[in-house]
């Protein structure tokens, strides 16, 4: 089941430059892991914005739940989530 997802990330004004560091770089690890697993299909930087698009591709809204919150900036982002389906006009067979 594919859903679009976009993720726009606040962190706060008080957070150390290390700390975020760390952060971005413990969810670029996990980001990276979920687009070679499949999950993860599209990731979209927004110009001009600390926010992103993507396709996630999972089993159900379930496991999409699980995925975003255990991302290591799930704290700290507001996240808008759309279920997709295949539009019949589409002449891409696997878009599911
Ligand atoms: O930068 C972002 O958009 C937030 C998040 C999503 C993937 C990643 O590496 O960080």
């Amino acid at each position: 089941m594919l859903f679009h997802v976009r993720m726009d990330v606040s962190l706060p004004h008080g957070m150390s430059e290390a700390e975020a560091e760390v952060l971005k770089r413990v969810e670029r690890e996990k980001a990276q892991a979920l687009q070679a697993e499949g999950k993860w299909r599209h990731l979209w930087r927004i110009v001009g914005q600390y926010s992103n698009v993507s396709v996630f591709d999972v089993e159900n809204a379930e496991e999409l739940h699980q995925l975003l919150t255990g991302l290591p900036l799930f704290p700290y982002m507001t996240i808008q989530v759309m279920p997709l389906c295949r539009h019949p006009s589409s002449i891409h067979a696997d878009d599911r």
